[in-house]
Order: structure tokens, then sequence, then C-alpha cells
């Protein structure tokens, strides 16, 4: 079977959320850059592969997938579905609910900083640095949260790795890119927890993947 593709940049932590869940399923793929500087990603092929016109997109075969937890979802059922744990209702549960909270909790806050930090600079902007304080105190209640659960597990969803935890890391890496990482410090549980993760051959991948 051809390996499959993943489009998109490296720098974008969309993107690389679905890399961290390919490496760890252990997924054949490769990474086809999408040149926003030629507007590629609203040109008709792409389009194609992503309605919104936007990356990552995710082709495997006939199959042509966007959205990046969908695609991550997709690559952990298909190689390493034990990160889903669909085979469990309670625990599949709390992977569900704890990859909701990634999206809908931790990274929509962690994207304005991000953005601010490090896109807005790069695009020729400046940094809202009232957004950036706003959005750190929303992530140190965000993180009380996170501390609170990770001192009962030693991951999200409970004591094994799922990829709810992995959701969690493009964003993560990203904001070590930034002056902010220390947000973390106030937190013991979510920075052993964020130890661990570092720890795993994946992430280290895509950690290297994503440096300028
Ligand atoms: N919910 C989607 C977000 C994709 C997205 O915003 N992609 C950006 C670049 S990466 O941050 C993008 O393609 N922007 C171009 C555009 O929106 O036109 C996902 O998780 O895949």
């Amino acid at each position: 079977m051809a390996p499959m593709k993943l489009y998109g940049a490296t720098m974008s932590w969309n993107v690389t959320r679905c890399a961290v869940a390919l490496e760890e399923a252990g997924a054949e793929y490769e990474i086809v850059p999408i040149n926003f500087a030629t507007a590629e990603h609203k040109s008709p092929e792409h389009l194609a592969r992503n309605p919104f016109g936007q990356v990552p997109a995710l082709q495997d075969g006939d199959l042509c997938i966007w959205e990046s937890r969908a695609i991550c979802k997709y690559a952990a059922r298909k190689n390493k579905p034990e990160l889903l744990k669909e085979g469990n209702l309670v625990e599949s549960a709390m992977v569900d609910v704890w990859m909701e909270v990634e999206a809908n909790q931790y990274t929509c806050v962690l994207d304005a900083i991000l953005f601010q930090c490090l896109i807005s600079p790069m695009l020729g902007g400046t940094t809202d640095q009232k957004v950036v304080e706003d959005n750190l105190e929303k992530l140190k209640k965000v993180l009380e949260v996170y501390e609170a659960r990770l001192t009962k597990y030693k991951y999200l969803a409970g004591d094994f790795l799922s990829l709810a935890d992995l959701n969690h890391v493009s964003a993560t890496l990203c904001l070590f890119a930034t002056p902010h990482a220390s947000v973390l410090d106030g937190y013991p549980h979510v920075k052993a927890w964020w130890s661990s993760l570092m720890e795993r051959p994946s992430v280290q991948k895509v950690a290297a993947l994503m440096k300028p």
C-alpha cells in the first residue's frame, strides 16, 4: 500500500498534531508541503482534499479526510486502536472527554497565545501583549484542572497513554518556542506528564520536524 499523504506545513501545529498520531501509530506516511505563499491551499486540487481550503488533509488511497483531530483518530483507529480504548466503554469515554478538552479548553486558548507570539510576528505584525496575558490567565485556570487530574492519574484519560494526551503535543511544543513555557512551572504533575510525553520517540521525531 502506498504511504499516506499528509498535506500541510510542519510549522502548523494542526498539521504536526497529525504527524504525532501517525508516528505513534507507526503509520507509513509522507508530508506533502502546501505553499501558502501561492495560495495553494485554495487551489482546486487542495479544495478537493479539504473543501475549506485549509491544512491538514490526509490522503490514504481513495480516502481523503481533513480536520486534524479526525485525521488523528483515523490514524489511531487504523494502526493503533488502543490509543482510543474503543473496546472499553468507560475508558473510551474518558479518552473522548479529554480529546474534547484539548480542543475546546486547552488548545483554543493556546492558539491565541501562539498566534500572537509566533504567527503575527512572522507575518510582519506585532504581538498584542494584552491578548497574550489574558489568555495566559485563562490557560492557568485550565492547567489547574489538568494538575488535579494528573495528580490522580498518570495520563489524562487514566493510567494509560491515549490519543487525548498525544493531541496536546504539537501546540505545547510551540509554547516552548514562545517566552511563556514557564507557565507550566506552577503545575508539577502537568510538567511530569509533559516530560513523559517528550520521552516518546514519536514526539521527539515531530519536535525535530518542527524546528525552524
Ligand atoms: N480545525 C482545523 C484547523 C485547520 C487550520 O486552521 N489550518 C490553518 C493553518 S494551520 O493552523 C489553515 O489552513 N489556514 C488557512 C485558511 O484558513 O485559509 C484542524 O484542526 O485541522
